[in-house]
This record gives C-alpha cells, structure tokens and sequence, in this order.
C-alpha cells in the first residue's frame, strides 16, 4: 500500500491507495491547528510499503513525522518546491519558498491541462498560475473562510461567532451577526478569486481553465460563477506526478482527475473585469 500524507496548516489528510491497482482503499483526516498528533488517526503501517508527504505545517512536525514513520515504512518520499520540475519552472525569486502545496497543485494540474488557474482553498486561499509553456507565474495567498472569521473574534469585542458552525453563505445582506459575517467572509473569498482569474487572463491574452482545491472548495465552488473544476485530490496528484509508483501514475493517469470545463470567453471576461474594475 502507498500512504499520502498532507500535512496542511489546518488538517492533515492521508490517503491509502493500493499500489497494484491503484484504487484509493481510505482515507482520514485529523486537526493539526493545535499540534499534530505523530501516529494518531494514521493507517496500521505494516501495510503500509510506501509513504508521500507534502508538508506545509512547520519543519520540525515534518521531521518528528519522518523520525516516527520511518521506523516502520523504509520508502518515504517529501515533496519539496523545486526550480523546475516535470517541465515546469518555478516562478517564486526563491523557488524554495513556495508552499510545496501549491507547487504540487501547479504540477498536477498542468498535467490535467497544460496550462491553468490553481485555487486552494484551505487554511489560506491560494491562487497560482501555469502558462501552457510551462512558466508558474506566481500567485496569491488570502485568508481562508475560517482565519477571515478567526481574525475578527481576535479584533473585535462583539464579533465573536462560532467558525464550526456550517451555515449557508448566501449573499444576501447578514440579518444577524453570523450571517453578517458568515455572508461577507463568503463575498470577499468569492470576489477575489474572481477578480483575480480574471486580471490574470486578461494580463495573459488567455483564458486559462480554473482548478479548485483544498477543504473549503465545495463551499467557494457553490458561489463561483466562472467555469471551473473541483479536484479534491490535487495535491496528492502532485506527489503521483512527482513520485509516480503504480501503472496508472507512470502513464500520468493521476487519481480523481476531473473533467476540464471549456474556460470563460476572453471577450467576455474583459467586459466583466472592465465593470468590475470601475467599482
Ligand atoms: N473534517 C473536517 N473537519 C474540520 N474542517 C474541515 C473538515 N473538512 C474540511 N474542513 C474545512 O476545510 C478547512 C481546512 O481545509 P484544508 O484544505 O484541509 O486546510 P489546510 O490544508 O490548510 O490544512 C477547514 O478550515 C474547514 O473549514
Ligand atoms: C500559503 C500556505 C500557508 C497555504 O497552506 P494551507 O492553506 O494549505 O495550509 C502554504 O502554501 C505555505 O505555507 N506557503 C509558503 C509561503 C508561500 O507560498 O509564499
Ligand atoms: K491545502
């Protein structure tokens, strides 16, 4: 069996997938905010061959992981943001320092497009870019749904709602404090990523088709009007195109793949950002 770990900010997600046949046999996730529990919620490792991590959480949780892992599993791959990989360059000034979960998410979503807009919607929202020539143009790192609301218990006296608590996000205006804020917290999310695909295409000449991913993506993907693909596996794919082991990953068949929806009309789009940049 292989193990996918990734380890996010927020949560730690791991995957088993059968090596043979490259079925996906389980999957878990646990809460790292506090501390991370090494072993906890994870798999029985004796049947477990192989381990591949992507890491955004601090170092030294990556290297107690590691320590604990490999006294039971010898094969463990961590992915690591690169110059280049796969055909891909690095746009970051210091490649290193880009989370190597959206580096995994630029690689595994070039390989499903050639070419795309990358959003990860997790602990922060991050929004990346990959050209068809295989040029990452960088990209851009917001709050998350829970930090926005996170951040305003923090900073204000009365504004204290419960970030748990699932509440439909509409857009209409909030009648109550937490549809004040669950609404505009949802508003800000969705009008960034909107505005920002939409400078980018417009800065490239190109639409680009739009890759959604990371624990808040069905939520952010109900309020996207623009065309666009939920692709929950996106990070673990990175690590398959990375470190391909079974039959399907070494043909680049990566797990989940969703279909490509045809991306916006440039034209349009451009009518709409011109609206949009007026306000
Ligand atoms: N099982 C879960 N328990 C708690 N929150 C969850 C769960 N699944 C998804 N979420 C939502 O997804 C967010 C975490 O998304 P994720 O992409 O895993 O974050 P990160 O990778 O930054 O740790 C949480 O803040 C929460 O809103
Ligand atoms: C921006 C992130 C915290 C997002 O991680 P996540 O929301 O998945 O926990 C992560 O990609 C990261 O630690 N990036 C390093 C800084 C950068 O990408 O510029
Ligand atoms: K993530």
């Amino acid at each position: 069996m292989i193990l996918d770990l990734d380890i996010g900010n927020t949560l730690s997600k791991w995957r088993l997938k059968d090596r043979r046949t490259s079925s996906i046999r389980a999957r878990g996730a646990m809460w790292t905010r506090d501390e991370w529990r090494s072993g906890a919620d994870i798999p029985d490792l004796d049947i477990v061959e192989v381990i591949r991590i992507s890491n955004v959480a601090r170092q030294d949780v990556l290297e107690d992981t590691v320590r604990l892992l490999k006294r039971r599993v010898g094969d463990i791959h961590v992915a690591h943001s690169t110059a280049e990989a796969l055909g891909i360059r690095n746009g970051y000034e210091t490649p290193e320092r880009l989370g190597v979960d959206r580096w995994l998410g630029v690689l595994s979503g070039y390989q499903l497009t050639g070419g795309c807009c990358t959003v990860d919607c997790g602990s922060a929202i991050t929004m990346d870019a990959v050209l068809p020539n295989g040029q990452h143009l960088g990209g851009y790192i917001i709050p998350g749904l829970r930090l926005m609301k996170e951040s305003l218990k923090l900073g204000t006296r009365k504004v204290v709602i419960d970030p748990e608590e699932e509440v439909l996000h509409a857009l209409s205006p909030g009648t109550n404090t937490g549809d004040a804020v669950n609404h505009g917290v949802f508003m800000a999310a969705i009008s960034a990523i909107n505005r920002l695909y939409m400078e980018l295409c417009d800065s490239q000449n190109m639409t680009l088709p739009l890759l959604i991913t990371g624990g808040d993506a069905p939520l952010i993907s109900r309020g996207l009007r623009l065309p666009h693909a939920c692709w929950p596996d996106m990070v673990y794919a990175g690590l398959e195109a990375l470190f391909p082991l079974t039959v399907e990953e070494k043909r680049g068949v990566l797990a989940g793949m969703p279909e490509v929806m045809a991306p916006a009309d440039l034209a349009e789009m451009r009518k709409a950002l011109a609206f949009t940049r007026m306000l």
